[in-house]
């Protein structure tokens, strides 16, 4: 070993390092809304008075609002976002662009998604990564459908806070019963999609008022927070509320000693002592070493890229999930599932598709159940679903599947559909939850068909109910199943 190899970084306690990393971490929001609304003039306005704006691009914004300066004698911001418009132009390859800006306290990125309906997966994908949506609404227009569609799409998509921008403000006289009717409308709606954790903020992204600068001299009646305070107070969701996920990448074995496996952590934390297992296929391990470049570790924690060292020789493959043993994600051959259809085919019921999730990629049969109606909030039952339709679905695997509730966690608990045809990715979509329902049960003609881990099917052999059914059902040994589920079906 070099010198290098042996250097051990100072231990800090696990809960600390990991609240250091949740803390440094910017905090992600979506703008959204309806057409017009204003996103373009209130993003651009965050990065103006951030100073998120290099000098040069600040002298062609004053430049080229000139010409067409709007009745208020102010730089028209949406033109910060032109570069934009012109990717978004030549084609749908930049889905959703990323712009940075920070203050003294947080740094922050925003996720730009186009307003118009056909854009909604766009929106979709932006939404997956966010912490905090801000919705922007006309304060001379109130809610209109796009509106509750984003509010939808992002609760759907696990956010959980939102800032209620009501914009153009200044247009309506500051006029406060307005914006209370807009805010007590939206809570209706909020309360519907079981959100809670809402600010309303009267703004004018034109002029700057509870932007960055508060609007008091405009609005004295107003006395809440502006845009950015409540940014800088929101929470960063994090991956820690379930524990240690390792999706694994890459077995490593550079000589016969080192067997390491490498992949990004995915939630919770290790260290070295912790007891692992291995899944699908249930093995357990403990964790000998923790590896990063070329230092030993005394932890690690979500968003490390680490190579894991076990204390003993286990069979552990690419596409496999290390987990925390006290607190183990889903094992299972059937999910239920939310899914946003991404191309023009949309979904085809009982379709075997790909499901690639992390490193993992298996094949999948997608039925869909329901769709959801954007107008009205409510689900439909559906047998199809077309392009941009959000759906509930059921995933039936041929071999067990890993995964955490999107609700946990957002990595562990998402994934793609792949068309095996076209190689297209056709949906993205997040677990719900398991299907106990089904476990590993299949019916065949007249028998029914378990799919059991060997251990357990061997178990289920030598039982009692199995010898006086034996006509009816067929054991079948794999890697898959929870025993409880199917005993309890056969009983
Ligand atoms: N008076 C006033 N006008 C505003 C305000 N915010 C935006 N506008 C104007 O409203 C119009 C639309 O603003 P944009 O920022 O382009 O709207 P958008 O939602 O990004 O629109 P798309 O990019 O087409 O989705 C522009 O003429 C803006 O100058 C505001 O707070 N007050």
């Amino acid at each position: 070993m070099t010198a290098h190899a042996t250097a051990t970084v100072s231990a800090q306690p696990l809960a600390e390092a990991a609240k250091a990393t949740r803390d440094s971490r910017p905090l992600r929001l979506i703008t959204c809304g309806s057409v017009d609304d204003g996103k373009s003039t209130l993003i651009g306005r965050l990065l103006w008075d951030t100073k998120a704006v290099k000098e040069d691009q600040a002298a062609t914004l004053k430049r080229d609002s000139s010409g067409k300066q709007n009745d208020l004698g102010l730089p028209d911001f949406a033109l910060l976002l032109d570069g934009l418009q012109a990717e978004r132009e030549q084609g749908i390859t930049i889905d959703v662009a990323y712009r940075y800006f920070s203050t003294d306290n947080r740094s922050f990125i925003v996720a730009d998604t186009p307003g118009h309906e056909q854009y909604t997966r766009n929106m979709a994908t932006g939404a997956s990564t966010a912490d905090l949506a801000v919705l922007l609404v006309d304060a001379r227009a109130g809610l209109l459908e796009q509106t509750r569609r984003h509010a939808t799409i992002a609760s759907l998509m696990g956010i959980r806070q939102f800032v209620l921008a009501v914009n153009k403000i200044d247009l309506t006289d500051y006029d406060r019963a307005g914006f209370e009717h807009i805010v007590h409308e939206f809570k209706e709606l909020a309360l519907s999609l079981g959100v809670t954790q809402i600010t309303a903020i009267p703004m004018s992204a034109l002029k700057g008022e509870n932007v960055v600068y508060d609007g008091r001299s405009a609005m004295p009646w107003y006395e809440g927070p502006t845009l950015v305070e409540t940014l800088e107070r929101a929470t960063v969701r994090s991956s820690q509320a379930v524990g240690f996920r390792l999706p694994v990448q890459r077995v490593s074995r550079p000589g016969e000693s080192f067997r390491g496996y490498q992949g990004t952590v995915a939630g919770g934390a290790v260290k070295p002592g912790d007891s692992v297992v291995i899944l699908p296929s249930g093995t357990v391990a403990n964790v000998k070493q923790i590896v990063t470049f070329d230092l030993v570790r005394n932890a690690a924690v979500a968003g490390d890229a680490i190579t894991l060292v076990l204390d003993r020789q286990v069979d552990v493959s690419r596409g496999d999930m290390i987990a925390s043993i006290d607190s183990q994600p889903q094992v299972g051959l059937a999910f239920d599932a939310q899914i946003v259809a991404l191309q023009p085919d949309g979904i085809q019921p009982g379709k075997r598709y790909w499901l690639k999730s992390g490193s993992r990629r298996q094949r999948v049969s997608v039925q869909p159940v329901s769709q959801l109606d954007l107008k009205s909030s409510q689900w439909h039952h559906a047998e199809q679903l077309p392009m941009n339709a959000i759906g509930k679905v059921h995933l039936t695997f041929d071999e067990a599947a890993v995964f955490d509730a999107y609700e946990l966690n957002r990595s562990t608990g998402a994934f793609i559909l792949i068309d095996p045809d076209t190689n297209n990715t056709i949906a993205g979509g997040m677990i719900s939850a398991k299907r106990a329902d089904i476990g590993g049960i299949r019916q065949s003609d007249k028998r029914v068909i378990l799919s059991l881990p060997a251990d357990l099917a061997d178990q289920l052999m030598s039982t009692e109910i199995f010898a006086n059914r034996r006509d009816e059902a067929e054991v079948r040994r794999t890697s898959a199943g929870r025993a409880a589920d199917l005993l309890s079906e056969l009983d």
